[in-house]
């Protein structure tokens, strides 16, 4: 679960600040949530926010990890798992929902742990050398001797069928590969909630589709912001953005035909 208090964003720029998000309140619960809307209209500025990869300038925003989520598909075992990562002494309290939520401007390392990022250009994210040693990488913390690590890697690299490209140079894999991979390093993991920019944005349509069914099958709670209809459409709720504002809030179903509505506006 993800709340936006009056959260907004202000950029400094020479020619003086600039609102790119305006003052946004919202309580994110659904299984599946979507974020849609026109080129630099401020999805990933949002998107951004929910994991502290950027702070509000204005408001708060909380991550409660444990907490309850709408219409929650399979078992919810990472949200336990990953609270307790993020918590450290006296983690065990943030189990319970009735723990405090993690804050993103205060509580920063713990809120990436427990809500992990995808970007659309997956080369940005994986940096080793082989598939293996990129999975095993974000498994140091978990697993902090070598060969449990790269045990953990293998069994993860099998959940997502990719143990066949184990030794494999992550820049020779094609652009399906990579965004799988980018996706089965962050959940390596486990972390609570998976939030994904654009994933799909780069793949031809067999690949988006394989990683659309990807997302919309995991345990995590997902929110995806994409320009892929389809997949926005098979989400829970739909948030639609414009001008730095979320217009329009509610099943997808409307919310796409508002997003159609305007976009034939002239
Ligand atoms: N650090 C920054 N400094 C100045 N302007 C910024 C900064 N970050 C984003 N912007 C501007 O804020 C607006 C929203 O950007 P954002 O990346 O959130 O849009 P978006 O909806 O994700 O777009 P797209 O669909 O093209 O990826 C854009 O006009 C962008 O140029």
């Amino acid at each position: 679960m993800i709340e936006l208090h009056e959260a907004g964003v202000v950029v400094s720029a020479p020619e003086g600040d600039t609102t790119i998000l305006h003052p946004t309140s919202l309580a994110l619960a659904e299984c599946r949530i979507s974020v849609i809307g026109g080129n630099g209209s401020g999805k990933s500025t949002l998107a951004r926010l929910f994991n502290g990869l950027i702070e509000p300038s204005t408001g708060r925003v909380l991550v409660s990890p444990g907490g309850r989520v709408a219409g929650g598909r399979g078992s919810r075992t990472g949200a336990a798992a990953a609270a307790e990562r993020a918590g450290g002494e006296g983690s065990a309290e943030r189990e319970g929902s009735l723990a405090p939520p993690l804050d993103t401007a205060r509580d920063g390392a713990a809120v990436r742990r427990a809500v992990g990022f995808v970007f659309t250009d997956a080369s940005a994210q994986l940096i080793m050398p082989t598939v293996e040693e990129d999975v095993a990488l974000s498994l140091r913390r978990a697993h902090p001797r070598k060969a449990e690590r790269l045990a953990a890697a293998r069994a993860v690299l099998e959940r997502f069928g990719l143990e066949g490209l184990a030794e494999r140079s992550v820049h020779t894999l094609s652009g399906g590969q990579k965004q799988l991979l980018a996706i089965a390093t962050v959940l390596a993991t486990d972390p609570a909630i998976l939030v994904a920019d654009e994933p799909t944005t780069l793949l031809d349509l067999r690949n988006a589709r394989m990683i659309g069914e990807l997302l919309m099958s995991l345990p995590q709670q997902v929110i995806v912001v994409t320009h892929d209809l389809e997949l926005a459409a098979r989400a829970d709720r739909t948030l639609v953005v414009e001008s730095g504002r979320v217009v329009f809030d509610g099943p997808p179903v409307e919310a796409i035909a508002h997003y159609r509505d305007r976009v034939a506006q002239p």
